[in-house]
């Protein structure tokens, strides 16, 4: 599956992106008037193979949850039970994420892949019979319902090993993790979803991110890493030096995306490489949000150059790690706000300048039809 779906992914189609171009000189604004806007739409011409794309409506926001073996190194201050009791929050809807995908009219699906502490029920699920978290059925159709966060359970083992200590994953489990992406990009885009946008939920994550971007870019682990969820100097230190470590013991090749992604990622990393090169094999936006979705764009640009192109950066996330990624993939973020949450807020908030780019080419009058003179 994962092969099949690299095979899928194509290069942009030049002709839509020249026909995009043409169409801007012809409406009525100053050629160039639109910045990023313009080569946006021309991109996503290119992906959809179309001039004008498709808009990107209904929006479907995946967030990834998964636990982290390298939180016993001390390098996040936050217990390992939030990621589980986030998600609940998710399911409630009283998350950051659930109120910008409110904004933005945008559906929340919630993925354990691979969470360790047991999850609770949340209030948007249906009665359960038994107690613990409630699956919806996976024969039952996927419906994308702004109003109701679901989750899908899909734990491929209750979190990562230690990378510091040994490899995160086999290589049969980050396999595992990537597929599920895939599968969750097909059923999204299967329900109608226009656009795709990625979340994330695991503490501890940004190290597994850190030693990702090191080992793509061949960055240095100090300017890899950053400071997460906003820990102290010693744990900083603490954290750079089991980046280093954990690089310097599994000498990940960046030309083995999976091998990389099982010695020093995470299963949400993991998945939501799986969802990018998902989306981009169905030609299909995938809108970044900050350093754990941009970690994962590393992988999956490894595993197929061409995915970038289905890639929009929508923010630049406080992380140093994050502009790392971004300059190695030669994608500019949308906003750059100093946002440093994940969930999936940053690109939340980057799609109405998505919509806008591509409304442009859909709605905007040219001169000729509107009787404007040209210079
Ligand atoms: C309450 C809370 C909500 C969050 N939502 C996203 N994150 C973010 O912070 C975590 C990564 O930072 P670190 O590597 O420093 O642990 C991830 O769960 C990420 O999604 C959160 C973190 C917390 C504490
Ligand atoms: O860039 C992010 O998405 C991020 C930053 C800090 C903590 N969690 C996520």
């Amino acid at each position: 599956m994962l092969e099949t779906t690299i095979a899928a992914i194509q290069p942009p189609d030049e002709s839509a992106m020249a026909d995009a171009r043409e169409l801007h000189g012809r409406l009525t604004k100053p050629a160039g008037s639109l910045g990023a806007l313009e080569e946006l739409s021309v991109r996503l011409a290119g992906l959809a193979g179309a001039c004008p794309p498709p808009l990107p409506e209904p929006a479907a926001v995946a967030i990834f949850a998964g636990d982290h073996g390298v939180h016993a190194q001390g390098v996040t201050p936050w217990p390992q039970e939030v990621t589980g009791q986030m998600i609940g929050n998710f399911l409630a809807g009283g998350a950051v994420v659930n109120a910008f995908a409110r904004q933005a009219g945008a559906s929340v699906t919630v993925v354990d892949v691979g969470v360790a502490t047991p999850l609770p029920a949340g209030p948007a699920q249906p009665a359960a019979e038994t107690s613990g978290p409630v699956v919806l059925d996976p024969s039952s159709p996927v419906v994308l319902d702004p109003s109701t966060p679901r989750l899908v359970a899909a734990s491929v083992r209750r979190g990562t090993r230690d990378l510091a200590v040994t490899a995160a994953l086999t290589r049969d489990e980050a396999r595992a993790a990537v597929q599920t992406g895939i599968r969750i990009a097909d059923e999204l885009i299967d329900a109608g979803a226009a656009i795709l946008l990625t979340g994330d939920m695991g503490i501890g994550n940004t190290t597994p991110a850190a030693a990702l971007i090191a080992a793509f870019t061949g960055a240095d682990p100090l300017d890899a890493t950053g400071r997460g969820t906003g820990v102290d100097d010693p744990t900083y230190a603490r954290k750079v030096a089991v980046v280093r470590a954990a690089l310097a013991r599994h000498a990940p090749d960046p030309a083995d995306p999976l091998g990389v992604l099982a010695a020093v990622g995470g299963l949400e990393h993991a998945a939501l490489a799986g969802l990018i090169l998902g989306a981009a094999a169905r030609r299909t936006p995938v809108l970044l949000d900050g350093v754990i979705a941009v970690s994962a764009a590393l992988a999956a640009a490894a595993f197929a150059p061409d995915a970038v192109s289905a890639m929009v950066a929508g923010h630049r996330s406080a992380e140093p790690g994050a502009t790392v990624a971004l300059r190695h993939l030669g994608l500019d973020p949308l906003i750059d706000l100093g946002l440093r949450l994940g969930e999936g807020t940053g690109a939340l908030l980057a799609l109405p300048v998505v919509t806008g780019a591509v409304r442009v080419l859909h709605e905007v009058a040219t001169f000729d039809s509107a009787g404007v003179a040209e210079k």
